[in-house]
């Protein structure tokens, strides 16, 4: 496709030792998306990056960026990616503004205080640059690590766990700031813990475990293919056995009979749909309730689900 911007192929890395930490991958981002790479600790969502990054040699695949085969020609695709690690590693004693505009160097750019200040404005970091990184609150620290990041305006940005760690107004915060990143043409990639970060940011969504990419696809498209509707009803009166009349819904009788339990639909509104077809269901065959309580499923469940699926097939 045109405009796929990384084009990962066959992806694979064993450590010394032999632990596979990326089993086969591929994987294609395209031009101004966010991509939120979701896994379990140890998933392999580091490696991949690192491996993207340069700072992780491949043991088998081929990785290109903006065209360029990044085992050959790895400076010239790592000049136009940024890279927010999970954690601050150097510069802790350097004043905020002094460690940016050497990140900016480093990709031997010319040193440009307006652009430098732009950044810093937009992180929220201006009035702190004078401050030496290690003063400052864990928050900062990382806006610190994403302002060095953007310092050579790079078009792709990864943000490794961009929110690990951090309280829920500031994990708001970044979440505005990477839909900032993307509203002027940054493609993001960021992996993540959080299935709720993946919700709210990403236009695609990869599930990893063990190295292997398990499914990859459209966040909404994955919500309806995999989502499920569930209803608990609770019983006026406990109920001993479904009637005929209810067999041909997905239901099951729970607490001793005192609730209904549906468990259906697509993520597309069929299971509401179906839903409300059970109650009238159930008034016609003179079943009295008491409450209704239904729930879409979220990615969450569906990520649980799959990485369930795969443990019990393994
Ligand atoms: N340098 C290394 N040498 C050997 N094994 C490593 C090395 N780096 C990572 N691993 C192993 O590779 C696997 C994948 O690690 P990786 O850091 O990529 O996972 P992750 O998905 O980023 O995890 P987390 O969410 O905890 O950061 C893990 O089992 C890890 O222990």
């Amino acid at each position: 496709m045109s405009d796929t911007i990384l084009d990962i192929s066959g992806l694979t890395k064993v450590y010394p030792g032999g632990l596979k930490a990326l089993d086969d991958v591929s994987l294609q981002i395209r031009q101004g998306e966010i991509f939120a790479l979701l896994g379990p600790n140890g998933a392999g969502k580091t490696t991949l990056i690192g491996a993207v990054c340069g700072l992780v040699r491949p043991t088998a695949g081929s990785i290109s960026a903006f065209g360029f085969d990044m085992a050959k020609d790895w400076r010239q695709g790592r000049s136009r990616i940024g890279l927010v690690p999970q954690e601050l590693s150097t510069d802790m004693f350097e004043p905020v503004i002094r460690a940016v505009s050497y990140s900016r160097g480093l990709f031997g750019l010319a040193p440009d205080k307006a652009r430098i200040e732009e950044i810093l404005r937009a992180l929220s970091l201006w009035d702190k640059r004078n401050d030496r990184i290690m003063t400052l609150s864990g928050g900062m620290k990382r806006r610190v690590l994403i302002a060095k990041a953007l310092a050579h305006d790079p078009d792709l940005l990864f943000l490794d766990e961009p929110t690990a760690g951090v309280d829920v107004e500031l994990r708001k915060g970044m979440w505005q700031l990477i839909g900032d990143m993307r509203a002027r043409g940054v493609t993001v990639i960021l992996t993540t813990h959080y299935i709720e970060e993946a919700e709210e940011m990403a236009d695609r969504v990869g599930i990893i475990n063990q190295g292997k990419l398990l499914m990859v696809d459209d966040k909404h498209a994955m919500m309806n293919r995999l989502g499920r509707t569930e209803a608990h009803i609770t019983l006026a009166q406990a109920l001993p056995a479904l009637p005929e009349s209810l067999a041909h819904f997905p239901v099951e009788i729970e607490d001793g009979g005192l609730s209904l339990c549906y468990r259906g639909g697509d993520g597309t509104g069929k299971g509401k749909a179906e839903v409300a077809e059970l109650t009238k269901a159930l008034i016609g065959a003179g079943i009295d309730f008491t409450g209704i309580d239904t729930r879409e499923s979220s990615l969450e469940d569906i990520f649980v689900s799959l990485l369930d699926a795969k443990e019990d097939a393994a």
